[in-house]
C-alpha cells in the first residue's frame, strides 16, 4: 500500500522574534491519522509554532511540511487540504456568520459539504448566522470558527487551544467530531491547556517549554513513566500521623485518609514502610496525566 508519510513534519524549527525566541530546534513528526495534542505553559511556543506550521510565519530556520508541501510555497495544494482554527480568532465584525464561512470557504478552494451539519450540531442557528459576527458572543465566534475549519471535511485539521470559551455541552460535541475525525483517518494537532481534554482525545503528545521541546510521548507512556498514586485509609481513628518516607512523598491528608504521589520504582519500597501502620485500605494507581505534566513543566530544560 501507498505510505502517505507524515502529515505534519517540522525539523529544527527556530523561530525568533527580533532577539525574543519563540521556539528553538523543534523536531515533530506527526503520522497520518494520529490525533496529536500539543501542550505546554504560557509562552511555551505552541502558537509559534502552529502559526509557522500553517504558513502564517517564516521560520527563522528549519523547515515544515503539511501533507508533504511546504504551508507556504504549496499554499494552493494545502489549503483544500487542512482545517485550521487560531488561537486568537479574528473575523470582519460587519460580515454575517453565513457569508464569513462562505469567505473563508473561498479562501479554502473547496466546496464545503459539510457545513450545514456542524452548525446544526455546534448550535449555530440560521438566525445566529443571518447575524454579522460583530454581534456574537465569544462561544458563538469559537463554534463559527471550528466550523470553518471543518466544513470541507480535511484531511489534517490543526486546532489552537479550540475549546476555549465553549460551554460544557458543546465541548462534547466538539469531542465527538475529533473521535469521529479520528475514525475516519483524519489527523489532528490539537494545542490545548485542558487536559483531561488532551488526555481522551490525543494518542501522542509532544511537551514545549521555554521554546524547547521537553518530550514527546503517548499519552499511555506518559502516565505509566510518571508518578503512582497511592491512597490510603487507616483502621483507627487517629487522622493525620507521620508516615515514613513522607520527605520522599509527601502525604495530602483527608481526615482518616492520605494520598502520596511516589515515582513507579519506589512504590515497593513506599508500601513496604506503610504497611507497618495500621492500613484498612490501600490502593495504587496510575496518576492521571495532569500529575504527569505539571511533572515534565517543572522539570529542568536540556539545552544540546
Ligand atoms: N509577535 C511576537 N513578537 C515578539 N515575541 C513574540 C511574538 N509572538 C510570540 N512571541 C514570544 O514567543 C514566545 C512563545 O510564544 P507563543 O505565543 O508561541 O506561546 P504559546 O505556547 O502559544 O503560549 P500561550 O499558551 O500563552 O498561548 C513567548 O516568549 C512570546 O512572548
Amino acid at each position: 500500500m501507498h505510505d502517505p508519510g507524515p502529515a505534519i513534519e517540522i525539523r529544527s524549527l527556530t523561530k525568533r522574534y527580533g532577539r525574543t525566541t519563540g521556539v528553538e530546534d523543534i523536531d515533530i513528526s506527526v503520522g497520518t491519522g494520529e490525533v496529536f495534542g500539543f501542550l505546554g505553559p504560557n509562552g511555551a511556543g505552541k502558537t509559534t509554532t502552529i502559526r509557522c506550521l500553517v504558513g502564517l510565519l517564516r521560520p527563522t530556520s528549519g523547515s515544515v511540511r503539511l501533507l508533504g508541501h511546504d504551508p507556504v510555497d504549496g499554499h494552493r495544494q494545502v489549503a483544500p487540504r487542512l482545517g485550521y482554527v487560531p488561537g486568537e480568532l479574528r473575523f470582519y465584525p460587519e460580515l454575517t456568520g453565513a457569508r464569513t464561512l462562505g469567505l473563508l470557504a473561498a479562501l479554502q478552494g473547496a466546496p464545503s459539504p459539510r457545513r450545514a451539519e456542524l452548525c446544526e450540531r455546534l448550535g449555530l442557528t440560521a438566525a445566529d448566522l443571518a447575524r454579522t459576527v460583530g454581534e456574537y458572543s465569544r462561544g458563538m465566534k469559537q463554534k463559527l470558527g471550528l466550523v470553518q475549519a471543518l466544513q470541507h471535511d480535511p484531511e489534517l485539521v490543526v486546532l489552537d487551544e479550540p475549546t476555549e470559551g465553549l460551554d460544557p455541552l458543546v465541548q462534547e460535541t466538539f469531542y465527538e467530531l475529533l473521535a469521529e475525525a479520528a475514525a475516519a483517518g483524519r489527523t489532528v494537532l490539537l494545542s490545548s491547556h485542558v487536559l483531561p481534554e488532551v488526555q481522551r482525545t490525543c494518542g501522542r503528545v509532544a511537551i514545549v517549554r521555554q521554546g524547547r521541546l521537553v518530550t514527546v510521548q503517548s499519552v499511555a507512556e506518559l502516565r505509566r513513566a510518571r508518578a503512582r498514586r497511592v491512597r490510603l485509609a487507616f483502621a483507627d481513628g487517629q487522622g493525620e500521623r507521620p508516615l515514613p518516607g513522607a520527605d520522599r512523598w509527601p502525604p495530602r491528608w483527608t481526615g482518616n485518609r492520605a494520598e502520596l504521589l511516589v515515582p513507579p520504582d519506589e512504590v515497593v519500597d513506599a508500601l513496604r514502610g506503610l504497611l507497618a501502620l495500621p492500613v484498612a485500605d490501600l490502593t495504587v494507581e496510575e496518576a492521571g496525566l495532569d500529575e504527569a505534566f505539571l511533572d515534565l513543566y517543572r522539570s529542568p530544560v536540556e539545552k544540546t
